[in-house]
């Protein structure tokens, strides 16, 4: 089979026997999906129904008697589906309402193939939450980029988005205890109707600790602000109480809130989800047990509320150990917060490469799996979709794959040149979490081979010489076809900053090895060239580098940045010692 379904299923059966949907066909969809977002999807994808048919369309949930045949078939676990394609028809049996809408996404993929397969799909998700928390520092992202991102988490089975953003005033302080302005009112209202669209559960977060003070007053504003935010159509809430000092941080008064909320609210409304906070000890590096600050939320939350962590540090991969340090603290599985790919605090790259570094036999030990992201939504995708399949399918997950799969995915007609960017933007550099990440893999042993050969014997390694450069040229015209491109105009205007330094890296690269090869050949007048060339690129490399995203945290534009830029930089000082300029 030469597609691959996103996220990946727990179990295809496919064959190479394909069927049309004919023209005349009849549609069933079980009475209980009435105004369901699967029965929304499921319109756009079959509006002509006929009322009778030899091809039939049957779309329902366990206990749905259009469905009732298949009902043995119905994976257990929540949000799992059944989908049968064969000659007489189709068949989408959901566990739960999510289950159904899951189902008729996977078609959705099957139809947009060149030819329908035959198939069976058994399906379900390995973590109950699936998502991203917009959680980051910096410019909160637009209206219209949330609305993409909702529906990209439609289609990738991700079922939970929580509003977070640190910088926006009205979720943390100073406003947290207003209701919003009507304009930024009536969006989160938008954006809660395009969540139930694609089934995805929108929690508003406040952020209160900064400022909170333990007293009748702000409880009945923060209590206030939920019920304001209900009115919008909010039916899920959080807490968050990280990076805060001062009062804000007790214990014992946030659990006393918590459990007010629990109570006073989340219950007595009925229709509102599991309410969640973030501790202020919100990885193990940062926890005190002596102070018992998690063993008194762990004592004495109340159980069904989920308790948010990054991991053994702020910004780490997540495993079975990590699980097991704070599992038996919180008593109960916790919800994990993963930093990554966000980059609040190397804002002068973009993380752009594969998701890897998790376990994939934590699935029974984490009651959720989110990402905190760029404040780049679009380029977030990358890694967004990866997590996406992880978290759908551990067993199945293979990051490399993943990756090149996340990258067609948000332009497949430029999906080579995506490729190579991404390829060279993905670590982190030094970082106050100690975080990094694999960047240029595949030419690193070219690199290497030609530094060794140049720096200790000030010869050309003929091979690794024109692998660098081949490499060079790609990234010149990769970063110009996708500067060029009208493909994916979100993702080109985020990351356009970095394309154009990506280029002048190519080219900064290309002429150091032209220096090197006149050096090594002794053509003066050639070398002179190159090397005028190469300074004035590094002119152009520092002045983009002060030019754009001059944020107040890590300015500037890095590409490049941990392998391909060094090596440039050490070749170029080589030739120069070289030659005794
Ligand atoms: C729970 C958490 O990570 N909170 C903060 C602080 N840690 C990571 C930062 O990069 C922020 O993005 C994040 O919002």
């Amino acid at each position: 089979q030469d597609f691959h379904l996103q996220p990946t299923p727990q179990k295809y059966v496919g064959s190479e026997d394909s069927v049309s949907i004919p023209a005349k066909y009849s549609l069933q969809v079980g009475a209980a999906l009435q105004g369901s977002a699967a029965e929304q999807l499921v319109a756009g994808l079959f509006p002509d129904a006929a009322v009778t048919a030899d091809f039939s369309v049957s779309i329902g949930m366990k206990g749905d008697k259009s469905i009732r045949k298949y009902a043995a078939r119905i994976p257990k676990q929540a949000e799992g589906y059944y989908l049968k394609i064969d000659k007489e028809g189709i068949v989408v049996a959901g566990a739960d309402r999510r289950g159904v809408f899951y189902g008729v996404q996977t078609l959705v993929q099957l139809i947009a193939l060149p030819k329908l397969p035959l198939a069976e799909v058994t399906d379900y998700p390995d973590v109950p939450y699936r998502g991203v928390v917009e959680g980051f520092y910096g410019v909160p992202w637009s209206r219209e980029a949330r609305l993409s991102q909702l529906d990209f988490y439609g289609r990738n089975k991700m079922n939970i988005y929580i509003y977070g953003p640190k910088d926006d005033p009205y979720h943390s302080s100073p406003n947290w205890r207003k209701p919003y302005p009507a304009q930024e009112a009536e969006q989160l209202k938008e954006l809660v109707e395009c969540a139930r669209r694609n089934e995805v559960l929108f929690y508003w977060a406040i952020h209160p600790g900064k400022d909170i003070r333990w007293n009748t007053e702000d409880r009945n504003l923060l209590m206030e602000k939920f019920e304001s935010m209900y009115r919008l159509g909010i039916r899920a809430f959080a807490v968050f109480f990280d990076d805060i000092s001062g009062e804000g941080t007790s214990a014992e008064k946030q659990v006393e809130l918590l459990n007010d909320i629990y109570h006073n609210f989340v219950k007595a409304k009925g229709d509102v989800a599991p309410l969640l906070m973030c501790p202020t000890e919100y990885n193990r590096l940062w926890t005190k047990l002596e102070g018992g600050y998690l063993a008194t939320l762990g004592g004495k939350l109340h159980p069904d509320i989920g308790i948010l962590w990054t991991g053994d540090k702020v910004v780490a991969c997540i495993d079975k150990p990590t699980m097991q340090f704070v599992n038996p603290l919180l008593k109960r599985k916790a919800f994990i917060w993963w930093n990554f790919p966000v980059s609040d605090y190397v804002r002068d790259r973009l993380l752009l490469g594969a998701v890897y570094g998790n376990g994939t036999d934590i699935d029974d030990d984490i009651s959720a799996f989110i990402s905190n992201p760029m404040e780049h939504a679009e380029a977030s995708k990358i890694a967004l979709f990866s997590i996406a399949d992880y978290a759908w399918n551990m067993d199945a997950y293979k990051s490399d794959a993943s990756w090149r799969r996340a990258v067609r995915y948000l332009m497949p007609g430029h999906a080579a040149a995506l490729q190579v960017f991404a390829s060279h933007n993905s670590d982190l550099g030094g970082n106050e979490h100690d975080f990094r990440r694999e960047e240029s893999e595949q030419i690193r042993p070219a690199l290497e081979r030609l530094l060794d050969a140049y720096c200790r014997e000030g010869k050309r390694e003929v091979a690794a010489a024109s692998a660098v450069t081949e490499e060079c040229e790609r990234m010149i015209a990769s970063a110009d076809l996708l500067l060029a491109s009208d493909e994916n105009p979100a993702l080109i205007k985020e990351i356009t900053p970095w394309l154009m330094q990506f280029k002048l890296l190519g080219e900064y690269g290309r002429e150091v090895l032209c220096m090197l090869a006149a050096q090594c050949d002794g053509k003066k007048t050639e070398l002179e060239k190159a090397a005028s060339h190469a300074k004035a690129l590094q002119v152009l490399m520092t002045k983009i580098d002060a030019t754009y995203n001059q944020n107040g945290f890590q300015p500037g534009v890095k590409t490049g940045s941990c392998h391909l830029k060094p090596a440039f930089d050490r070749l170029y000082q080589e030739v120069v010692r070289r030659t005794g300029k």
